[in-house]
């Protein structure tokens, strides 16, 4: 039986990169978590420990920050850039996936006016991109993370089995609570307006959300693909993963008390995960 090596990849993971851009005394901060990924012709450092032909990890960090040095831009268009030159520079490397975080910050008021220099970080979802590139296409897919929504009413849960180990109640009004993940994918990697695609598909998930009368998160899921691809021409499809944060009624009821639904206990786990893609039927 021979035994041979099988998939692999490596990069530098996780570059944690500040830049501020001055006009004049205005500040703008751009914070980001950049990963990198490479694979190609890598058996011999595997097999026998040659690095001819590894870009060392600290090579790619470093390259990370020098890319930074002249803008960045829009993460898309960031990490096609840093994708593009990883595999078109080194004959080794035969496709790159770059993945970046954007940490959302709010300018403060201070003095009631908008500062020029002092932020928060906001906890509105982070932007998400993963761009791959394998020296001939490149594919581009956007996102955000954690977006914590809640809808405290307008919200159904009935109709489903009831077997022998079914307890649930039936529900025709709960908290609906979900922290949204969503990936969408861009048709082709050229010439779309990326910060505009994101600025849509994120008003549309939360009005989508919001706008929903659910009976099921399921159903809401598909609401909110729905809007966004109506909205957004450029993309292909959309990928959504979304908790279920379940808000139990409390039961005061030893407390000689009654709960009209106002009461609630958040668990934090475990969840439902409802997960689901979106797509154009000719993609
Ligand atoms: O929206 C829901 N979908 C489910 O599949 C499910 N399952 C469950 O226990 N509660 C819920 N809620």
């Amino acid at each position: 039986m021979a035994i041979v090596l099988g998939e692999n990849q490596y990069g530098k993971a996780e570059n944690r990169l500040v830049r501020i851009d001055r006009d004049g005394e205005r500040h703008r901060i751009t914070d980001l978590n950049v990963s990198v990924s490479l694979s190609g012709d890598l058996a011999d450092t595997h097999l026998t420990g040659d690095n001819g032909k590894v870009l060392a990890t600290d090579t790619q960090k470093n390259t990370v920050f020098a890319f930074a040095r002249d803008g960045i831009g829009e993460i898309e268009a960031f990490g096609l850039r840093l994708a593009r030159h990883f595999v078109d520079s080194q004959p080794s490397i035969h496709r790159a996936a770059v993945r970046i975080e954007s940490y959302p910050w709010a300018r403060l008021e201070v003095a009631g006016k908008p500062a020029h220099h002092s932020f928060a970080r906001s906890g509105e979802g982070t932007r998400t991109a993963l761009i791959t590139y394998d020296g001939e296409r490149a594919e581009v897919t956007g996102g955000l993370t954690d977006l914590t929504v809640l809808n405290s009413t307008d919200s159904e849960f009935w109709g489903f089995p009831r077997d022998e180990y079914t307890t649930l109640a039936e529900v025709t009004d709960r908290i609906l609570a979900t922290a949204v993940s969503a990936t969408w994918r861009f048709a082709t990697a050229e010439g779309a307006d990326w910060g505009k695609a994101y600025e849509t598909a994120r008003a549309c998930l939360l009005d989508a959300f919001g706008g929903t009368y659910s009976y099921s998160l399921q159903q809401t899921l598909y609401a909110m693909g729905t809007r966004v691809l109506e909205n957004v021409p450029e993309l292909a499809e959309i990928s959504l993963s979304l908790p279920n944060k379940h808000h139990f009624l409390s039961d005061l009821s030893a407390f000689g008390l009654d709960n009209p639904g106002e009461v609630f206990f958040a668990a934090d786990r475990p969840y439902g995960l409802i997960e689901g893609t979106v797509r154009r039927d000719d993609s």
